[in-house]
């Protein structure tokens, strides 16, 4: 596949603009309250038609098999639930790191169900796409559904937040890597967060409970929110590794992320409430 920039498709980032964790399922799942906002840079993916059944994939996270691949795995679910004969031929410019808090994994899946289910016409809404989401990852739902949100559970139960400030982030990602199960099981960590409202998140009463467990283990990430504390205040996004600070213009968010130590990945990118991806399918009538 020879990928053309203007068939490029957006799998943009989430950063975690506050995280609680308010209590646990019977499953040992958390449940948490959390606000996601989509940041106007991420992964792309291009879409070739291929022989029915068959789904392959071009690049792609480096260590992550093609099976494993939420993108691959997001086409495989279209076709098992609908029973189409299509094929897809995915090309992954895997930009995001992994396992950064990013929700890159996750945006690319949903990103494969929105686009094939219009490409195929295969007639699913978008109640049906985020539940067939939810199934490959907790933040599958949020990208299918496309606005910034308030989420509660796990993260399946979304009240949009279209009117959030829309400001420049600095992204910081130090070279380490997090294994989100493990600070899960932190016996440091806090579960038991009072909820709050929408308003008390508004006026700025959260933060994200994963930042002391993650600061204590990682020196680097602590160092990262440092270093980004210098310009604004920073924060954790997700379970990290990334760190992120918020700031009026392009400009400064540049200026933050000057003279980063060698081996580290920073971008400067905008909030968005209305996720690129379906920014592009409105704007994309037919096929
Ligand atoms: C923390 C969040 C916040 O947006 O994002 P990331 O840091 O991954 O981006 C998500 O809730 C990440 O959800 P999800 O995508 O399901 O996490 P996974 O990596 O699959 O979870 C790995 C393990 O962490 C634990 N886990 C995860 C989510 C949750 N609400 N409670 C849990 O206890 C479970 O043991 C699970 O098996
Ligand atoms: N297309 C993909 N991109 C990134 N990670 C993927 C992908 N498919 C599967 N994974 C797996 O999902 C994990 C989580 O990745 P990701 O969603 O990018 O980060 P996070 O959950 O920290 O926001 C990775 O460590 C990787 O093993």
């Amino acid at each position: 596949m020879t990928p053309a920039e203007e068939n490029a498709w957006p799998a943009p980032a989430k950063l975690n603009l506050f995280l609680h964790i308010v209590g646990r399922r019977d499953d040992g799942y958390h449940l948490l309250q959390t606000v996601f906002q989509f940041l106007d840079y991420g992964d792309r993916l291009w879409f070739e038609s291929a022989p029915a059944g068959m789904v392959a994939r071009e690049g792609g996270p480096a260590g992550v098999a093609e099976l494993d691949d939420l993108s691959v795995r997001a086409a495989r679910t279209l076709l098992q639930v609908t029973g189409l004969r299509e094929g897809v031929r995915l090309c992954l410019d895997k930009r995001l790191p992994a396992g950064g808090g990013l929700g890159g994994g996750s945006s690319d899946a949903a990103t494969v169900l929105l686009v094939l289910n219009r490409l195929w016409r295969a007639g699913l809404s978008q109640d049906d796409l985020a539940e067939l989401g939810l199934m490959l990852g907790a933040d599958v739902p949020v990208f299918v559904r496309g606005t910034a949100a308030w989420a509660e559970g796990v993260g399946e139960r979304l009240e949009p937040l279209p009117d959030l400030p829309e400001p420049w982030y600095a992204v910081v990602k130090p070279p380490v890597s997090i294994a989100t199960a493990d600070l899960f099981a932190d016996p440091k960590l806090t579960r038991d967060c009072p909820p709050i409202t929408i308003r008390d998140f508004l006026l700025g009463q959260a933060g994200n409970v994963f930042e002391p467990v993650v600061r204590a283990r990682y020196p680097e990430v602590a160092q990262a929110l440092e270093r980004l504390s210098a310009h604004a205040p920073a924060r954790l996004t997700g379970t990290g590794a990334c760190a992120f600070a918020a700031f009026a213009d392009a400009d400064s968010a540049r200026g933050a992320l000057r003279d980063l130590p060698e081996g580290w990945h920073g971008f400067a990118a905008r909030g968005c409430n209305l996720s690129p991806v379906h920014a592009r399918l409105g704007a994309t009538p037919a096929f």
